[in-house]
């Protein structure tokens, strides 16, 4: 039974988060939740998309739909990251506002912010420099998501509210050897490394880059927590200018320290070499978590079990054991 529970669009569903979130929604009991995989609904179509909220009413979205990739996919297709995140997002929040949608969660990313940010990073560093050359424009997209709530909150009142998530991992991520991002990429080369004996495993980059890595269930529970959030808490923590929260653990490792932890899960004894001819991307992006901290949320897996969670789940999900 639906009867008064908010109807729940979760753009994006088949995806890692996507897919995390409609488990955290469930788990509260919130059944009424409407789901479109890309062959129903195209959310860069403009016609496809307004077609569905006249259609479907719809009283919250969690926007997880965009095109993803890691450092190599960012930088081969920048077009396609540019073309596709603008557009689902612009589509899906003019849409949402044209049909009287109040609520809405847009997911961007913590490489919205400058190169060379301060550590660790808060959200009012937002456009105070350069951005990463290897992902600039997926990242210009995402700033322009958290523009567009800002502004149609602003001149509309609606109540569309930005997480910035840190570098996510876990259930029902994409393995893909070139385009996934690293956790996804390193467990599966380790695991075939591992099956055929391989003497050494490669990694990209010098390993000396910095990153803070966030279980894709802790993303989705923050994501329901910041949806659910009372009005006056959520914006009495942000301002109308600089309106996203950061989502992350706080702590942050190298590639090599994680590489090592990687192959000791996968249970690969080999050598790890680094390929300095591959970019490290950003130096460090640790984000600044206090704001929503403060508002009550905090992350709970630890890397060393989620990378064991992880890797179970590419064995169940690939059939590999
Ligand atoms: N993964 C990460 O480390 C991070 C992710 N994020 C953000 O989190 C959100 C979710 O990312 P994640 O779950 O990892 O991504 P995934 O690639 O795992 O999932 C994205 C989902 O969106 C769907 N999708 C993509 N483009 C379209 C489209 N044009 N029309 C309809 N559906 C579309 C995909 O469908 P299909 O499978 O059919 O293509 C897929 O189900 C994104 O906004 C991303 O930018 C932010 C920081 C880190
Ligand atoms: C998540 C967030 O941030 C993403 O950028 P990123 O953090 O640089 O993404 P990444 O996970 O691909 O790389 C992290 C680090 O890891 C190193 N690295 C080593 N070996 C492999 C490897 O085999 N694959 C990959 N992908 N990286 C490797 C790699 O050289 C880099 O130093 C954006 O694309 C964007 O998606 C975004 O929103």
């Amino acid at each position: 039974m639906h009867t008064a529970q908010p109807r729940i669009f979760v753009a994006g569903h088949r995806g890692l988060v996507g897919s995390a979130i409609v488990r955290a929604l469930h788990a509260q009991g919130l059944t009424n939740i409407v789901t479109r995989s890309r062959a129903e609904l195209e959310l860069t179509d403009q016609a496809q998309v307004r077609a569905f909220f006249q259609s479907e009413h719809i009283d919250q979205i969690y926007l997880a739909a965009a095109r993803v990739g890691g450092i190599h996919a960012n930088n081969t297709y920048p077009a396609e990251f540019i073309y596709d995140n603008t557009m689902v997002q612009a589509n899906v929040v003019h849409e949402a506002w044209r049909n009287g949608v109040h609520k809405l969660l847009f997911l961007g990313s913590s490489c919205i912010y400058p190169r060379l940010a301060e550590q660790p990073i808060r959200e009012e560093y937002l456009m105070n420099g350069i951005l990463e050359p290897t992902n600039e424009p997926y990242a210009m997209a995402k700033i322009a998501g958290i523009k567009l709530c800002e502004s149609y909150n602003r001149q509309y009142g609606t109540d569309y509210r930005c997480v910035m998530p840190t570098n996510l991992y876990g259930p029902g991520d994409n393995y893909h050897p070139q385009n996934s991002h690293v956790i996804p990429a390193l467990i599966r080369r380790f695991h075939e490394a591992k099956i055929v004996g391989a003497g050494e495993v490669v990694i990209w980059g010098s390993g000396k880059a910095m990153r803070e890595f966030l279980y894709v269930d802790d993303m989705a529970a923050a994501s329901v927590y910041v949806m659910q959030l009372d009005p006056a808490s959520y914006h009495a923590n942000t301002d109308p200018m600089h309106s996203h929260l950061n989502v992350g653990t706080g702590s942050d490792t190298t590639i090599g320290e994680l590489a090592s932890l990687i192959g000791k899960t996968v249970g690969y004894d080999g050598q790890i070499v680094f390929d300095p001819s591959k970019p490290d991307g950003t130096p460090r992006k640790l984000l600044d978590v206090s704001k929503l901290t403060s508002l009550g949320w905090s992350a709970r897996m630890p890397l060393d079990v989620g990378l064991q969670h992880a890797y179970r789940s590419f064995l169940d999900t690939n059939k590999l054991y």
